[in-house]
């Protein structure tokens, strides 16, 4: 009896002392108007039980306050949902508001690395890669975009004039064989047997599902519980398969073929990671080379995949792409070699690719940690410690900032007048600030070469209603039904 009544006493006096200890956490906390999401038992059974599709649906509820600041509890954790601009803009430049909350670390194997690295280790390694990202950087890789997009019009001409098929697949090959030869490492994964090239998607996507699983099932964060449970060993066996098993020959070949000097200008990354003056382990040159792949594959390969899909669902706005194309290169189904100078000329296609990305931003929220209290606007403090998720997909159909037609499809939007007056916090595909998507220049320099050599030689159709599309979320957002499309010969 005496051992019960101390068991009890110790359990109310710890918890009474987490919460004093905690006080000006909650009390910052119950000032925040709370938004719905549901704790009847019907919901706590969803989130136990629900996948990553049903996962998506329940976030998006939570999202669904008028108000300009929100906050949900998950379980232990505090969310706070900023949906305004301003309180972005704040979030995305605040130096306590750099690094990522535990659970989003957690729930990657890549416990390094620039995508979920701690702080220190995160800033010291986007200092030496910013350069490479930077427009200097990627001038030189203009001719190896247009080769491997020359590859994939080339690949396509056996699926003119037939069944639909999903272009994503394509694609995704077309982005991890460029990226793998920016890290100087030849391989041809466009050419393989469908078979043998999707084998690829498929690790890479069972991968991300765990991963993005894990950060909503609290349960599985302790590495102790997770490292026990058959996720784990579902999660490294897919690691395994899909492109990191490219890390250690790519690290290898570098290693081989160059003596890198301490004072020797790098030409790659990938290089200057090797670079012996920065002192990097290969394990972690491992997660920064994973990392980039993660970062940059998928993404413009969804980008470009669900542009297709606009425009085939919307042929006047793909004819504008094509006048604009033949412009630029003349009336010619040949596929032509794009310079940095006719990038700068795609100005209609560049308004439509950010119209795809406004509507369906391919990353739909970003997850922060709140390091310091920070203030937002003149009413609230959020307090140290909460996790902030900036709903990127609900700002960017804000009615307030986009106008009642938000929810519409409008390249018009992004021509230099309609844009300059919508607020810079208010289109944020490749989020913002100092941790903002150091891939974005390379991204849209690769989907405009791909786009347009697509395009000058295929026309594109689909049976796919814009209305009917379904999406899942594993970090990424896709269309369930896939990128399905149809391509003809492009008449001129
Ligand atoms: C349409 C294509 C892309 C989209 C929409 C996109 C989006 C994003 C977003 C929203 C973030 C910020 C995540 C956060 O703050 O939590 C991010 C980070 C990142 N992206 Fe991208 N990305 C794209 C392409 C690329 C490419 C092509 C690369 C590399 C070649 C890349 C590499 C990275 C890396 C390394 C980070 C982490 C940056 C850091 O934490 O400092 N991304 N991306």
């Amino acid at each position: 009896m005496i051992v019960l009544e101390v068991l009890i006493f110790t359990i109310v006096f710890l918890v009474i002392k987490y919460f004093w200890n905690n006080r000006r956490f909650y009390y910052l906390a119950s000032k925040i108007p709370t938004s719905v999401f549901d704790y009847s038992i019907r919901g706590i059974y969803n989130i136990f039980t629900a996948d990553s599709k049903m996962m998506f649906k329940l976030i998006n509820q939570s999202f669904n306050n008028k108000s300009d600041i929100a906050k949900t509890w998950f379980f232990h954790v505090l969310f706070i949902v900023p949906n305004n601009p301003d309180d972005v803009k704040t979030i995305f430049n605040a130096k306590q508001c750099y690094d990522k909350p535990n659970f989003v670390k957690f729930s990657s194997k890549l416990e390094k690395g620039s995508v979920f690295g701690d702080l220190d280790y995160w800033q010291s390694h986007r200092k030496i890669m910013s350069p490479f990202f930077g427009h200097q950087g990627l001038k030189t890789l203009i001719p190896l975009f247009n080769e491997k997009s020359r590859i994939l019009v080339k690949k396509l001409e056996n699926m003119v004039d037939k069944e639909a098929f999903n272009i994503f697949h394509n694609l995704t090959a077309l982005t991890l064989e460029t990226i793998l030869n920016v890290m100087e490492y030849d391989v041809d994964i466009q050419n393989r047997e469908p078979k043998s090239r999707d084998v690829f998607i498929k690790y890479l996507d069972e991968y991300t599902k765990i991963a993005f699983m894990r950060m909503f099932k609290f349960w599985l964060h302790p590495n102790i519980i997770f490292k026990i449970s058959s996720l784990y060993k579902k999660q490294c066996h897919s690691m395994s398969k899909c492109g990191m098993v490219f890390t250690n020959d790519i690290i290898k070949n570098i290693r081989t073929n160059t003596k890198t000097n301490e004072d020797e200008k790098p030409k790659s990354f990938m290089r200057a990671l090797l670079n012996p003056k920065y002192n990097l382990t290969d394990d972690e040159i491992k997660d920064e080379v994973r990392s980039v792949i993660l970062g940059g594959q998928d993404t413009s390969a969804i980008a470009s995949s669900m542009t297709l899909l606009m425009l085939a669902n919307n042929k006047d706005v793909q004819q504008k792409v094509v006048d604009e194309l033949h412009q630029i290169f003349g009336k010619t189904q040949e596929t032509p070699n794009i310079e940095l100078e006719n990038l700068n000329e795609l100005v209609y296609l560049e308004m439509v690719i950010n119209e795809v990305m406004r509507l369906y931003p391919v990353v739909p929220f970003v997850v922060r940690h709140v390091d310091e209290e920070l203030i937002l606007g003149e009413n609230y403090r959020i307090p140290a410690k909460a996790a902030v998720i900036v709903p990127i997909i609900r700002i960017h159909k804000n009615k307030k900032y986009w106008g009642d037609d938000a929810e519409e499809f409008n390249p018009e939007r992004f021509s230099k007048e309609n844009f300059s007056k919508i607020h810079p916090y208010a289109f944020l595909p490749f989020a913002k600030g100092s941790r903002m998507c150091i891939g974005y220049r390379y991204a849209m320099m690769l989907m405009k070469i791909q786009l347009s050599l697509f395009l000058m030689r295929y026309e594109v159709d689909t049976d796919l209603k814009l209305d009917e599309l379904e999406f899942t979320v594993q970090v990424m957002m896709t269309v369930c039904q896939g990128y399905m499309i149809k391509i003809r010969d492009r008449k001129c």
